[in-house]
């Protein structure tokens, strides 16, 4: 027997940073990290297969890591600390050839008191998060995802769909009028990189990259007179490539949380078509749509 495949790591390294600015104003910084080393030649897979310990380097020692960078580095970038992280470990240690190192970042916004942004207040706006996933190979480059998980949103008209397949298993109705709620899962593949500075370098565009993402989502989804997921899904993809050169591909994963509405007849109250108003909000199943939309080739969509 062999190992086939190895990495370890640290999971939910959770860390808040205070960043002081001037006059007393502050920016806090909540993330949970992962560390995962790969276990990638015969000698350390010895600490598999032969109880050998002498290369491991110790997951504490990892999330030991993690604060120490976060204190001697900027954390505001979620993709640029995951570089530094993992970058920390490739480099410093001769047998790890490959780090993978995810962010989560969650919502601090700045609490707005008497019109004026307060100085060290916040508040959670939202329970979507801020995600980044960063792997640094010493041979291979560097790879980075950036994410947004969990953005749940509603629209209550703008949203078809009919002229699906139709067979002996087909019962659902065709509806030019129906309520269409998901929860976003969006990642943006950026293009490979081969240097930490080359991604330090890159910090505004992965942060513009990350607003434009959530700003897009949004708006397509609350304008687009919906003809199905899969359609919006990929007008969101196209419109994210267009206005952010340096992604080569959206994903988006979009389940179709369904709401149907409540027969209303045995009281005598029509509740159907146009004058559906009371809805049931189904807990299970969803639907689950999913794509991956990629630049055709040279830039072009
Ligand atoms: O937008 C949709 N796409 C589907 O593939 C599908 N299937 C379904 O039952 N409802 C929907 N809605």
């Amino acid at each position: 027997m062999s190992v086939k495949q190895a990495s370890y790591g640290k999971d939910f390294v959770r860390v808040l940073k205070v960043i002081r600015e001037a006059e007393g104003k502050q920016t806090v910084v909540e993330m949970t990290v992962r560390t995962l080393l790969s276990v990638d030649t015969d000698e350390f897979k010895k600490s598999y297969t032969e109880g050998d310990n002498s290369l491991v380097i110790a997951t504490d020692t990892q999330k030991n890591t993690v604060n120490v960078l976060a204190k001697q580095h900027d954390v505001q970038c979620p993709e640029v600390f995951a570089t530094i992280v993992a970058n920390h470990f490739v480099e410093k240690y001769s047998h790890i050839h490959v780090a993978e190192v995810s962010i989560i970042q969650n919502r601090w916004s700045r609490m707005i008191i008497d019109g004026k942004s307060h100085p060290h207040s916040f508040y959670r706006d939202g329970n979507d998060v801020r995600s980044a996933l960063v792997t640094v190979d010493d041979k291979k480059g560097i790879t980075i995802k950036s994410g947004i998980k969990g953005l749940l949103v509603l629209k209550s008209t703008g949203s078809a769909f009919y002229g699906f397949h139709r067979d002996e298993l087909t019962t659902l109705a065709e509806t030019n009028d129906r309520i269409f709620s998901t929860k976003v899962d969006c990642q943006l593949l950026w293009n490979k990189f081969w240097t930490l500075d080359e991604v330090k370098l890159m910090k505004n565009e992965f942060m513009r990259g990350w607003n434009v993402a959530r700003d897009v989502t949004m708006r397509i989804f609350a304008t687009d007179e919906s003809a199905s997921v899969q359609n919006t899904l990929y007008k969101m993809c196209c419109d994210i490539l267009r206005q952010v050169m340096k992604v080569e591909e959206v994903n988006y994963s979009l389940p179709n949380k369904h709401y149907v509405n409540v027969d209303l007849k045995p009281f005598g109250l029509r509740n159907e078509g146009k004058e559906a108003e009371v809805f049931l909000p189904l807990a299970h199943p969803s639907g689950l749509i999913t794509a991956t939309v990629a630049r055709k080739s040279q830039g072009k969509i």
